[in-house]
C-alpha cells in the first residue's frame, strides 16, 4: 500500500479575485401590480445603474465583472461565468459558484433552473464529465468523480443524500480544509448517474411559500462535486480538486414577506448568516480585523474556502428589476460591490507516493522479533492514521532509530527537495514574517497597557488599579480617524458614479431622508471645523483631555458591539433601551455595517443630539472613567 504525504504545489500560489456577476431577471407581470415601472436597468454587458434613493434625479452606477440582462439566457449566464473556471478543478484546486440575492430574485433558477432551461448545476457537472473525458484520452491520469448534497437550515447542516440524518458536525483540519464526517459521498460516473441521485435529493431541500415566493428555498444548498485524478505511472502522483455549487436562501425583509411562527424563525437563521457573510466580507476588505469571524454561523465555515480562501470564486448576484425590491436591490448590489474586492489564493492539492518497502520490513522486523500482536496492532494504526489524516512521520521521534522510519524520512526528504523548494522556502518566510507580527502585536499591547494605566492615574484614580483593556484589548487594528479619513467600505458602498440623468421611473422616492441625511453630513463635518464651538456638541471638549488611541480603542469597541452584537450586548450599552437596540438592529438588518459611531444618527429616533451624549457615556465609559 502507498503511503501518501500532503503537499501543495507553490507554482500555482497566484492570487485571484473573487469575480462577481450581476443578474437581472425579467420583470413579472404581478410583482409590479401598481404599474410604478423599474427601478434599475442595465447600461452593457459590464455595467447597470440603479435610481438613487437619496436623491431621486440621480442613479448610482455599478460596474461588474459581468451583467446579466433579463434577456440573458442560462447558457449565456454558464458559459460566461461559470464555464471558464471549471478546467481548475481537474487540476487539484478548488472552485466555487454561489448565488446570492434577495428572496424571489432568480438564484434558483440560475443555479438550478427547469427540465427545458437547466441552470448551472446540471450545465456544470455536464461540463466537468466532458472534461474528464478529453482529458482521458490524451494524459496518464485516472479520473474519479464524486458528489455531497447537503443544506443549512436553521443553522443546522442536513444531509441531502441521506435525509434521514441529523445536525452533521463542521471540521477543520491541519491543513484547513473544511470537512464535514458523516456526510455521503458518492461516486458518480456519468452525468445520468449524477442526475439519479441529484433529482430526488433536491425534492428534499425545505422550500416553502411566501407572500414573495411560491416556492421560496428556505435554506442553503451546497452541492460539492469532488474530482480526483491519480498518475497511472509511478510516483502515482494525485491531485484532489473540489467544486462547490451554492444557492443561498434569499435575504429577506418580513416586513414584506408576511412571514410568521416557523417562516419567521427561519428568516431569522437566513439573515443572521446573511449578515454573518457580510461581516466577512468587510473584514477581508478592511485588512485591519485580526479575526474574519467565519465561525460565527455554519454557512460562512463552509464557505471560508471560497472567500478569502484558496479557491476560484464566482458570485452570481441575483437581482429583480421591480420598485417593491428597491432597498433589497440596493444591498444586493452593495454586497456584490464589496465582495469583488476579496481576493483567494488557490492553490493545488496533490499527494504522492512515498515507497513502501520500508513499511513492509518494519513489519516484518516486528514478526521477527516476535513482539506479540498489542504492539504490532499500535503501529498499523499509527500507519493508518498518517495515511488518513496526512500528518507528518517528523510526529514519530521516539522511534527514529528504526531504519525503516530513516528510509521513510530520507525518502520522504528527497521528494521535498526536489518538488518543493520554493514552497519551503515560502513557508519559513511566512513563518520569520508571522512570528515578527506577533511581536509587534505585543510590544503595541504593552504600549497600550501603560498608557491606560497612565490614563487613569492621571484622572485620579488609584494606581493600583487594573489598566483598561488588559485582557480584552480589542484586536490591534489601523488607525482610522472617523471624521476626515474614508473609509474602505464606504468608499464601496458609494455610488461608482453619480450622473444627472434622466429618471428612470417613478423617480419620487424617500426624497425626505435624502435631505435628512445631507444636513446631518453637514453638520458633522462643521463640528470638525468648529472644536470649540457652542453649536458643537460631540466636541465640548472632553475628548481632547483623553489618549487618542486610547479612545479610538474604544470606539472600536463599541462600533463592534453596534456591528455584531445581540439585543442582549445593544442593551448592554450606555442610553441603549429595549426599543433603541430593537431599531439599531432593524437598521442593521436593512443597510448592514455602521462604519462610524456617528452612523447611529440614520437609526430612527437617534438625533445628533442624543448619539453625541450616547457617544460621551459609552466612550468614558469603555475607558473605565
Ligand atoms: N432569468 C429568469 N427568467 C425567467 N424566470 C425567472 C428568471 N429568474 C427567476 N425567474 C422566475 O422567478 C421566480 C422566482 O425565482 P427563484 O425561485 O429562482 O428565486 P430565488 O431567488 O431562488 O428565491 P428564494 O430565495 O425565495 O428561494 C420563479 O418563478 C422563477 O422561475
Amino acid at each position: 500500500m502507498a503511503q501518501r504525504v500532503a503537499v501543495s504545489d507553490g507554482s500555482h500560489k497566484k492570487t485571484t479575485r473573487v469575480r462577481v456577476a450581476v443578474r437581472l431577471r425579467p420583470c413579472m407581470g404581478k410583482e409590479d401590480e401598481k404599474d410604478e415601472g423599474l427601478c434599475v436597468r442595465g447600461l452593457d454587458s459590464q455595467n447597470l445603474e440603479i435610481v438613487n434613493w437619496r436623491n431621486a434625479t440621480e442613479s448610482v452606477k455599478y460596474h461588474f465583472d459581468a451583467f446579466h440582462g433579463e434577456q440573458t439566457t442560462q447558457q449565456e449566464v454558464f458559459v460566461s461565468s461559470v464555464k471558464p473556471i471549471l478546467p481548475h478543478i481537474l487540476n487539484g484546486q478548488n472552485a466555487s459558484v454561489f448565488a446570492y440575492g434577495p428572496t424571489g430574485a432568480g438564484k434558483t433558477h440560475t443555479m438550478l433552473g427547469s427540465p427545458e432551461q437547466p441552470g448551472v448545476i446540471p450545465r456544470a457537472v455536464r461540463a466537468i464529465f466532458n472534461l474528464v473525458k478529453a482529458k482521458k484520452e490524451d494524459e496518464g491520469w485516472d479520473y474519479s468523480i464524486g458528489m455531497s448534497y447537503l443544506e443549512i437550515y436553521n443553522e443546522k447542516v442536513l444531509d441531502l443524500l441521506s435525509p434521514s440524518s441529523q445536525d452533521l458536525p463542521i471540521r477543520e483540519d491541519k491543513d484547513k480544509n473544511i470537512l464535514i464526517p458523516g456526510l455521503t459521498h458518492t461516486t458518480i460516473d456519468s452525468f445520468s448517474d449524477f442526475d439519479k441521485h441529484f433529482v430526488p435529493a433536491s425534492l428534499n431541500r425545505t422550500t416553502a411559500s411566501t407572500k414573495l415566493n411560491q416556492r421560496s428555498s428556505r435554506s442553503h444548498a451546497i452541492l460539492l462535486i469532488k474530482v480526483v485524478r491519480t498518475q497511472r505511472a509511478p510516483p502515482r502522483r494525485q491531485q484532489t480538486g473540489k467544486l462547490y455549487l451554492v444557492d443561498l436562501a434569499g435575504s429577506e425583509d418580513n416586513r414584506r414577506t408576511g412571514n410568521q411562527g416557523i417562516r419567521l424563525k427561519e428568516s431569522g437563521a437566513i439573515n443572521l448568516s446573511l449578515f454573518t457573510l457580510s461581516k466577512v466580507v468587510d473584514s477581508l476588505n478592511s485588512g485591519t480585523a485580526v479575526r474574519v469571524p467565519y465561525r460565527d454561523s455554519k454557512l460562512t465555515r463552509l464557505l471560508q474556502d471560497s472567500l478569502g480562501g484558496s479557491a476560484h470564486s464566482v458570485m452570481i448576484t441575483n437581482i429583480a428589476p421591480e420598485y417593491k425590491y428597491y432597498f433589497d436591490t440596493f444591498s444586493a448590489l452593495n454586497f456584490a460591490a464589496k465582495s469583488k474586492l476579496i481576493v483567494n489564493k488557490p492553490f493545488t492539492r496533490e499527494t504522492v507516493a512515498v515507497p513502501v518497502l520500508p513499511v513492509k520490513r518494519a513489519r516484518e522486523d516486528h514478526q521477527a522479533r516476535g513482539s506479540g500482536t498489542e504492539p504490532q496492532k499500535k503501529k498499523q494504526k499509527e500507519e493508518r492514521k498518517t495515511e488518513h489524516d496526512g500528518s507528518s512521520p517528523s510526529g514519530h521521534i521516539h522511534s527514529l532509530s528504526e531504519p525503516s522510519v530513516m528510509d521513510r524520512l530520507i525518502a520522504l526528504e528527497k521528494l521535498m527537495m526536489s518538488c518543493q523548494d520554493k514552497d519551503r522556502l515560502g513557508m519559513l518566510k511566512d513563518v520569520a514574517q508571522s512570528r515578527k507580527e506577533i511581536q509587534e502585536l505585543k510590544e503595541k499591547q504593552m504600549e497600550f497597557e501603560s498608557k491606560a494605566v497612565l490614563f487613569s492615574r492621571l484622572a485620579g484614580e488609584k494606581s493600583k488599579q487594573e489598566p483598561a483593556f488588559k485582557n480584552n484589548v480589542a484586536p490591534l487594528q489601523r488607525k482610522q480617524s472617523t471624521t476626515t479619513k474614508p473609509n474602505k467600505q464606504q468608499a464601496v458602498v458609494q455610488p461608482l458614479q453619480v450622473s444627472q440623468l434622466q429618471p428612470l421611473q417613478q423617480l419620487a422616492v424617500v426624497k425626505k431622508q435624502s435631505v435628512c441625511v445631507k444636513k446631518k453630513e453637514r453638520k458633522l463635518s462643521d463640528q470638525v471645523e468648529l472644536p470649540d464651538g457652542k453649536e458643537n456638541i460631540m466636541n465640548d471638549g472632553w475628548e481632547s483631555q483623553l489618549d487618542t488611541s486610547v479612545l479610538e480603542q474604544s470606539r472600536q469597541k463599541i462600533l463592534q458591539v453596534l456591528n455584531s452584537g445581540s439585543l442582549k450586548e445593544l442593551k448592554g450599552l450606555q442610553q441603549i433601551g429595549d426599543k433603541k437596540a430593537k431599531l439599531i438592529l432593524g437598521w442593521r438588518e436593512i443597510h448592514g455595517h455602521f462604519t462610524k459611531l456617528e452612523d447611529l444618527e440614520k437609526v430612527e429616533s437617534m438625533t445628533e443630539k442624543r448619539v453625541s451624549s450616547f457617544m460621551k457615556a459609552n466612550l468614558l465609559s469603555a475607558m473605565g472613567k
